[in-house]
């Protein structure tokens, strides 16, 4: 029994988001992240963008995948300086909005400037899947749309997880083996720091 006028009861809507909100933090999920650079010096960013991502409140950073050097994907071949790649795995309770967002910020940290589509960048953060979410929304598509025809991608998950699948695509074991590993090589000569 309460007298007290200046208490209301909590209306079931917010009850309800206060508990999915409970639910996510006690249930941190798997993304994979890839990571791009071709301008710069392109290792020390990719470097960079490891450490802020583990620097995320609620994102822990589990594995870094070698690092491989890339032909530019998508453009005339010559017209830009070839990438370094390499995919990190991620547990996070952050949701998949969030998350984009962070990598955004990571990319104005780095001061990626976005010109033409597909242009040179200091550092490109792409979210290649996030748990088995599936979505069509521009803003974050889920898993990424391009994601399964890029080698740049592929084989550095494949390396960090072998038994991965991209969801509503399948294995990534078989996506390579169709795309092929052309244009793309492993740098054994630098590694990244996975952070303490
Ligand atoms: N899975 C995703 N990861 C990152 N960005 C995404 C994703 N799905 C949609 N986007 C949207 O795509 C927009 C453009 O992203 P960005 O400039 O990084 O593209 P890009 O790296 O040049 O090309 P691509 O999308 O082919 O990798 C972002 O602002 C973001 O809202
Ligand atoms: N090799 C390579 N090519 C690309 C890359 C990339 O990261 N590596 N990113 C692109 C836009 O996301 C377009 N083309």
């Amino acid at each position: 029994m309460s007298s007290d006028p200046t208490v209301q009861p909590v209306p079931a809507s917010v009850e309800r988001k206060v508990d999915d909100a409970d639910t996510t933090l006690q249930n941190p999920k798997w993304a994979v992240v890839a990571l791009g650079s071709n301008l710069g010096n392109r290792l020390e960013t990719l470097q960079g963008a490891v450490d802020a991502l583990e620097d995320t409140p609620g994102l822990r950073v589990k594995a870094v995948s070698p690092v491989y050097e890339t032909e530019p994907w998508g453009v005339e071949p010559g017209s830009q300086p070839n990438y370094l790649n390499a995919v990190v795995l991620v547990k996070t309770t952050l949701p998949p909005v969030s998350l984009l967002e962070r990598g955004h910020a990571i990319e104005e940290a780095f001061e990626r400037v976005r010109d033409e589509r597909w242009g040179p960048r200091t550092i490109d953060v792409d979210i290649v899947s996030y748990q088995d979410v599936v979505s069509d929304d521009p803003q974050l598509t889920l898993p990424h749309p391009r994601a399964h025809e890029r080698a740049f991608v592929l084989a550095p998950w494949h390396d960090v997880d072998p038994a991965a699948e991209l969801p509503g695509r399948g294995p990534v074991t078989q996506l390579l083996a169709h795309v092929g590993h052309a244009g793309v090589r492993p740098r054994v000569d630098v590694e990244l720091r996975l952070p303490e």
